[in-house]
């Protein structure tokens, strides 16, 4: 057997996110039979303190000493971002903060010289994004929003099956997707405060979004179109930022539209996606960020449902997927490219645009 390619993270912020995808990279790779790749936590990093950088490793106490590709005692607290983008051991970094500093800190990482996994929404608007993916070829450096859900097997799957010449849903009429939660009401939560980036819309609105894109963008006969973009927004009495958006999607090419809403108020319960189709319709659960299963109803025929095995949270398959581009001088991944971030970024400037939500100085690009 050879060596799986092996990679060194550094983890920037020290927040819930980044708690969720540590405990992930560090569970074996053997747990999900992959084999060709593996990970190593070097450094975490806080922006506020390095108390927290320090907790953040005792939070991993047990994790690290049976993770296969660790030495116990090895990982690095820093007190500072740019602390941990100077520590030459890290390879790649992965980028946890709120929306509103990925820019920030996606461009210092690049031009310290750091391969990036940053978290969705990859930035506060496409110009950011665009600038970003720029810079990231220049510096021939890796750079990926992390849009995890796309990694997972089963849904990998049945974006192949829905693009396959063969239809098996046959033409699709239309579909409705929906992410909404109860949020705390709180004017100084991260999903209200617009110094963060707060409203649904770049939180929770980019999954029905991006599932959209998961299913049609890629279509044969939509040819990489983006869809065209009606929306509407109730903005937040609290902070004005979007509280509620519905999205309307048309694709053009493919003759149907894609309904997606989202809310800080109202949980979506049951269905999450349903996608009609001329020849049976498929069913997706909340959340539509890890859906734990999908059901295919052929019509005349019973429902089929088919699990999505998740070991962990899921989102060691975006860093596998990271390492293995990584290992082949890759600069961007086939399934989560930066066209693709680019035009869903560029979704949501329309949407935000109808909506009046801005998010100021913040969005500027630097100079
Ligand atoms: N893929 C997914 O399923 C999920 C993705 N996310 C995404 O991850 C990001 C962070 O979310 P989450 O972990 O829930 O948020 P948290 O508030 O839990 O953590 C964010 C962390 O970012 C750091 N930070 C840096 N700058 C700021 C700032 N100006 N204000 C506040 N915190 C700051 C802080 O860590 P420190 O002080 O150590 O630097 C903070 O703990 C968001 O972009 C969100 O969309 C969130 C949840 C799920
Ligand atoms: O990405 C996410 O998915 C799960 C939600 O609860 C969270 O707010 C969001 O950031």
């Amino acid at each position: 057997m050879t060596t799986p390619f092996n990679l060194k993270w550094g983890i920037l912020a020290t927040g819930r996110i980044s708690h969720i995808f540590t405990k992930d990279i560090l569970m074996p790779p053997s747990t999900r039979q992959v084999t060709d790749v593996s990970h190593t936590f070097v450094a975490v990093a806080s922006s506020s303190s390095i108390d927290k950088a320090h907790q953040f490793i005792k939070d991993f106490e047990a994790d690290l000493k049976v993770a296969q590709y660790q030495t116990t005692g090895a990982v690095r607290p820093y007190g500072s971002y740019a602390d941990l983008l100077a520590d030459k051991d890290v390879e790649v970094v992965y980028v946890g903060s709120p929306h509103s500093d990925h820019y920030k800190t996606c461009l210092a990482a690049l031009r310290a010289g750091k391969h990036i996994l940053c978290e969705k929404a990859f930035t506060l608007n496409a110009a950011q994004t665009e600038h970003l993916c720029a810079l990231a070829k220049e510096k021939k450096l890796f750079l990926m929003e992390a849009q995890w859900t796309r990694f997972f097997p089963s849904i990998l799957d049945l974006q192949t099956q829905l693009n396959s010449p063969q239809m098996p849903f046959g033409r699709i009429y239309r579909t409705f997707a929906d992410f909404s939660i109860q949020a705390p009401a709180s004017a100084a939560h991260r999903l209200y405060d617009p110094k963060q980036g707060g409203g649904a819309l770049l939180d929770l609105g980019v999954y029905p979004i991006l599932w959209c894109f998961i299913l049609f963008y890629r279509n044969p006969e939509n040819t990489l179109t983006p869809p065209s973009v009606t929306a509407s927004v109730v903005n937040s009495p609290l902070t004005g930022v979007d509280e509620q958006d519905t999205v309307v999607l048309k694709w053009d090419k493919l003759g149907f539209q894609s309904t997606c809403c989202t809310s800080l108020v109202g949980r979506t319960e049951e269905w999450a996606l349903i996608l009609y189709g001329e020849k049976g319709n498929v069913y997706i659960p909340h959340p539509l960020s890890r859906p734990s299963s999908y059901t295919v109803h052929m019509h005349g025929e019973a429902h089929v449902k088919h699990q999505i095995h998740i070991p962990g949270q899921g989102m060691h398959w975006e860093a596998d997927a990271v390492a293995r581009s990584i290992s082949k001088g890759e600069l961007e991944n086939p399934i989560m490219p930066h066209q693709e971030s680019i035009e869903i970024m560029k979704v949501m400037d329309k949407v935000r645009k109808i909506g009046n939500v801005s998010y100021g100085e913040l969005e500027d690009l630097e100079k």
